[in-house]
């Protein structure tokens, strides 16, 4: 999946290589991870204020084959290494799940700002405390959901608050994979690294959905699992949150779907849909817009428009503190901006706030407790 989002990206959407500033953020990445290429290192080339200085991964080897093949400078046989490097200002954190909280924690020890994947933890308890030590150590954490950074969510939030669709009623939104993509010894699948469906693509809905309701789940009316061959991992997650005032939000997650009627094969399916007593809305791709989007409205008076919006629409209201982005910047490369703007003691154009990221695993934790799950397990590290 990871590879596939690389190869688009850098076929289809690469922007020329920046000229780096004198004083440009030297970040390093822990794992030679598959998402690492597109989610920082090709969105990196592009801005004149990050430089990818160094990976460590496990395995010298694995580091410097990863180094060599994307230009990176400096590599270390251990994580701790680079976090020992005093020249790295800032880390990439795109580690199993499970490994989120002791790295990230260890990286704030060693004064790193880190931009962490999502999901920030497998527990809110562990997220409120990474939060709670970067705010002690004055360095700033974010958590990578890169959609929120692109203006095709903003633009649905935009259409839902106006009242265009009157009183919001429901929501329906989902991150599913049809069987094949995620392989058998994904790290997805590891129940001990923080595996399951809900914590790798449900996030995305259930992040969305809080999103734009600009609100937490009351309840969780359902939830039903698919389980893996390991039990405790759900294959796929389907969920229904109570939302103040009434609304109803369906989440559905899957790594796996399997061909319908065992012959025809599934897509892809990262859309939302928000329906209100005037209307609805929908944003066809809000996971990944930069490939391919767009939103439509249908409002019961029998009109319909269809808007697509890879830049910023506009440079007045809530849009005029948005960078001057191109077509072509991914989620990623509009996240790294954001973040190199808030290290830099500049105002980004939007953020996820350390209690918006607790908050969205207390949402995961509540699912997967309905579900019958429970929770991925605690991190046994302390600091
Ligand atoms: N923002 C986005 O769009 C996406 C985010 N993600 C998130 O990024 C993270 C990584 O995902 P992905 O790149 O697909 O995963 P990979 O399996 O490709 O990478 C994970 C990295 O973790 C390291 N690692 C450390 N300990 C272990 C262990 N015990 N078992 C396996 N790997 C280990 C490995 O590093 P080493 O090189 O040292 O061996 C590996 O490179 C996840 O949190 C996922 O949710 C994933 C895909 C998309
Ligand atoms: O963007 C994504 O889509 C597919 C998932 O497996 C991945 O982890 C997620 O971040």
């Amino acid at each position: 999946m990871a590879g596939l989002i690389d190869f688009i990206s850098r076929k289809l959407f690469s922007t020329p290589e920046a000229i780096k500033e004198p004083d440009a953020l030297r970040i390093g990445i822990l794992g030679a991870a598959s998402i690492a290429p597109a989610a920082l290192i090709n969105p990196a080339r592009s801005h004149p204020g990050v430089v990818i200085t160094a990976v460590a991964a496990r395995d010298r080897t694995r580091a410097d084959k990863f180094a060599k093949q994307h230009g990176i400078q400096k590599v270390y046989a251990s994580y701790q290494e680079l976090l020992d490097d005093p020249s790295i200002d800032a880390v990439y954190n795109p580690l199993p799940n499970g490994l989120h909280y002791e790295w990230t924690l260890k990286a704030i020890k060693a004064g790193k700002h880190v931009l962490l994947e999502k999901p920030s933890c497998n527990r809110a308890e562990e997220t409120r405390r990474v939060f709670d030590y970067a705010k002690e150590k004055g360095v700033v954490v974010l958590e990578a959901f890169h959609y929120r950074f692109h203006p095709s969510a903003h633009r649905l939030r935009q259409i839902v608050s106006s009242g265009e669709l009157g009183t919001i009623q429901s929501l329906k939104g989902a991150l599913t994979l049809p069987r094949g993509i995620v392989g058998a010894d994904d790290i997805r699948y590891n129940y001990s690294l923080g595996g399951g469906s809900l914590m790798d693509g449900g996030t995305y809905p259930v992040s969305f959905v809080r999103f734009l309701t600009f609100a937490e789940p009351v309840s969780i009316t359902s939830a039903h699992a698919r389980p893996a061959p390991d039990a405790r991992v759900d294959v796929g997650t389907i969920a229904t949150l109570a939302m103040p005032g009434d609304v109803s939000a369906t989440i559905e997650c899957d790594m796996a779907l399997p061909p319908r009627f065992w012959i025809v094969p599934r897509m892809f399916d990262m859309g939302m849909t928000v329906k209100g007593d005037k209307g609805e809305a929908t944003l066809f791709n809000f996971v990944l817009p930069m490939l391919y989007h767009y939103i439509t409205v249908k409002t019961k008076d029998g009109k319909s428009r269809t808007e697509k919006v890879y830049v910023p629409p506009s440079t007045e209201g809530e849009w005029e503190c948005w960078p001057k982005a191109e077509a072509s910047w991914s989620t990623y490369r509009y996240q790294l901006e954001a973040f190199v703007d808030k290290i830099q003691g500049r105002k980004p154009h939007y953020w996820v706030e350390a209690d918006d990221s607790v908050k969205q695993m207390e949402a995961i934790e509540q699912i997967y407790a309905k579900s019958g799950l429970g929770s991925r397990p605690a991190s046994t590290f302390v600091l």
